[in-house]
């Protein structure tokens, strides 16, 4: 049985309309909502926690209809894109709290517990929210929801306005943490590299509709449309004639298009990113590492869109 079931749910925010969307999380799945800002993916979560009444279809958690069930009797760990931590509260407190309403006799314990899971947030027990490094305030916001009884982890773009170097880290120490806690998650991403790096299974998401689905290396290689495609382009996109095409979308092949390199740098041990041109048009390729001493190549565009 999924752990959560979404279906033909529709909602709606100001003159924003989300859905009918359908959606499934099974057993200690990590999967992913991706697309653009304002697409609804807030939205998605919040009407699935029941902060949001839909205006049609069903939530379903652990087979049972939680639709119209208050939020917190749904059992969810939601991690909010702010975190929500009470400013108020140290981070022991904030961790306890959940624990301290229930009058747990095992607070300490379990607060002690889970700080030690969670990658050196016992050495910042007793600090304020805003005394916390950005990564251990989301520490905090996942040790909190998380301390209590739960069975699915909504999490809102945790990487949000981090810069790249501490995005880096977070990002391998909630993947270790997600492994570790072993419980369906649905977590809302802006950065493909966030999807491919973190999920099993990622929902694309458009105007407020799915408009792709599957493991994130099946999206990223054959994206179903050109929005997909620019979604997952981290290298950027060429453009020649009518096609467009990613760095990645090309292969060596003696039949094919005559491109001139003119500056190649390392890119992994089999491959190097090259600048070149054509048909008069500037590119940048990913070519194999044995291209790195060549004027030119031929190539073929494995996947291409027409232009828009
Ligand atoms: N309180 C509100 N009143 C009116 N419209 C709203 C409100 N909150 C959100 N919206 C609109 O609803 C749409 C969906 O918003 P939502 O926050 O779900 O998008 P999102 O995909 O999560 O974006 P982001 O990645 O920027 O967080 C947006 O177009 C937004 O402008």
């Amino acid at each position: 049985m999924d752990t959560l079931k979404v279906v033909n749910l529709k909602a709606r925010i100001g003159t924003f309309e989300l859905g009918p969307v359908d959606l499934n999380v099974g057993k200690k799945e990590i999967v992913g909502l991706i697309g653009p800002s304002g697409c609804g993916k807030t939205l998605l979560l919040r009407t699935i926690a029941g902060l949001q009444e839909p205006v049609t279809g069903q939530v379903f958690i652990d087979g049972k209809d939680v639709t119209y069930l208050e939020p917190h009797l749904r059992g969810l760990a939601f991690v909010f894109q702010d975190n929500a931590l009470f400013p108020h509260f140290d981070t022991h407190n904030n961790i306890a709290f959940p624990l301290k309403i229930k009058k747990d006799p095992q607070t300490e314990e379990k607060v002690q517990k889970k700080a030690a899971e969670l990658d050196g947030l016992t050495d910042y027990l007793d600090r304020w929210p805003k005394e916390l490094p950005a990564g251990m305030k989301k520490l905090t916001a996942i040790a909190r929801e998380t301390v209590k009884k739960f069975n699915l982890i909504l999490m809102d773009e945790p990487f949000e306005r981090l810069d790249k170097k501490i995005r880096t880290e977070l990002r391998a120490m909630i993947k270790r943490l997600l492994m570790a806690i072993g419980e369906s998650v649905l977590i809302v991403l802006n950065d493909p590299e966030d999807a491919l790096a973190i999920t099993d299974r990622i929902y694309v998401m458009k105007e407020g509709v799915f408009v792709q689905s599957g493991e994130p290396r099946e999206i990223y290689t054959s994206p179903a449309s050109y929005f997909v495609m620019e979604l997952f382009s981290t290298m950027g996109i060429n453009r020649v004639g009518s096609a467009v095409f990613r760095p990645q979308d090309v292969e060596i092949d003696e039949n094919g298009s005559y491109v001139t390199l003119e500056h190649c740098g390392p890119y992994d041990s089999k491959r190097i990113l090259c600048n070149g041109k054509m048909e008069g048009q500037e590119v940048v390729l990913l070519l194999p590492v044995e291209c790195r001493e060549k004027s030119d190549v031929k190539i073929r565009i494995k996947n291409s869109f027409e232009k828009v």
